[in-house]
């Protein structure tokens, strides 16, 4: 499908994650990637992506949690927009179209676990596919997130989605009703990479097979089918008995003061609590909207150092919120 009253820029949305479920399999020798069997959940925290036509590629970053986000071609961000022109010519067998500029407002904290870097590539991906006359399919755009990244594909899906392979290969969860979170954020990130080498050390996958780990570095993980049957619940308390994230030891190895947020969302009445994703963020489960927002009191009148906002779940993947001609 090709328009002719493409627009000139173009903005999208982009929720951050959090994963309800994460079980990681060992090490695939060639690649390093490991396995997963991870159960996505979209929260209504998103950062907005603006990409307009341009003479040359750039990126500027506004927003609360812009610092230390890269303004150069090593932003993810960056790299979706020329990733996308060299497929639109791969694809469609066209010249590739015009470079863009592209501004994103960081809502998402950077380096927290809650796939902020991925979310802005998503959104890159959706917003210049949508200036350049949408050549490209879903299903195309897609591919190109696997490429970038295993979290990309699902910033592009959203809602509640299982993840297997690399995380990348996604099908959607069904759920009733919404999850209520409060976010506690970290002072300092965690980088992905470290917090996987961190659960291959703990677990012993980071040396040469042996004859009693080598069956089970072949195994990929299994989906986690109570948690997946809770969800058609839509009771948090339930739900909370199934969540799980096998980086959360390594998370907490890295960072030992995370244990002391867990325990304070504990303290103030979450209904649990958990690492999203490869951490340091904590996300706390609770009952309600107005639990959210007790909790979160709770929590800054106890933890005041650490930064505390409201989130709800299952949000909408990356979606355009305004189009200029
Ligand atoms: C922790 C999660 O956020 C859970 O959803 C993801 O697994 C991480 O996804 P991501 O940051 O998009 O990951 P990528 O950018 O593809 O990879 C970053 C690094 O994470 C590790 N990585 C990531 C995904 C995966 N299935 N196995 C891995 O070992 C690898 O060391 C890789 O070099
Ligand atoms: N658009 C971006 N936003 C934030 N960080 C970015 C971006 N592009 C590149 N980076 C770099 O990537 C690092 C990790 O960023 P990000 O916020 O995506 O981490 P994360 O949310 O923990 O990722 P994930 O949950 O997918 O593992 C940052 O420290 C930063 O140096």
């Amino acid at each position: 499908m090709s328009r002719t009253d493409a627009p000139r820029a173009a903005t999208v949305r982009v929720p951050a994650k959090v994963n309800l479920a994460l079980r990681v399999g060992p090490p695939d020798p060639d690649s390093g990637y490991h396995p997963l069997a991870t159960v996505f959940h979209a929260v209504d925290l998103c950062d907005e992506v603006t990409v307009r036509r341009a003479r040359s590629t750039s990126l500027q970053v506004t927003g609360p949690f812009r610092e230390g986000v890269p303004a150069d071609p090593t932003n993810l961000a960056w790299r979706a927009a020329e990733l996308l022109r060299e497929n639109y010519a791969r694809t469609c067998g066209v010249r590739r179209p015009s470079p863009v500029a592209i501004t994103l407002e960081k809502n998402i904290p950077v380096a927290g676990g809650m796939a902020g870097g991925s979310a802005d590539a998503a959104g890159v991906l959706l917003a210049a596919n949508e200036l350049w006359g949408e050549e490209l399919t879903p299903l195309d755009l897609q591919d190109v997130a696997a490429e970038l990244g295993a979290d990309v594909p699902f910033g592009l899906m959203g809602g509640n989605a299982l993840g297997l392979g690399r995380g990348d290969e996604l099908s959607t969860v069904l759920s009733q009703g919404e999850l209520h979170w409060v976010f506690c954020v970290a002072t300092a990130g965690l980088r992905t990479p470290d917090v996987y080498r961190e659960l291959d050390r703990q677990l012993g996958w980071d040396g040469p097979p042996t004859p009693e780990t080598s069956a089970a570095r072949t195994a990929a993980p299994e989906p986690p089918q109570e948690l997946l049957q809770a969800l058609r619940t839509g009771d948090p308390h339930e739900i909370a008995r199934h969540l799980e994230n096998d980086l959360q030891a390594p998370a907490l190895a890295l960072q030992p003061g995370l244990q002391a947020t867990l325990d304070a969302g504990r303290e103030v009445g979450a209904v649990t609590g958990l690492v999203s994703g490869s951490g340091p963020t904590v996300a706390l489960l609770c009952e309600s909207r107005e639990h959210a927002i007790d909790v979160s009191v709770g929590m800054a009148a106890l933890r005041p150092e650490i930064q505390v906002f409201t989130a709800t779940g299952p949000a909408p993947g990356a979606r355009v919120v305004d189009t200029r001609h």
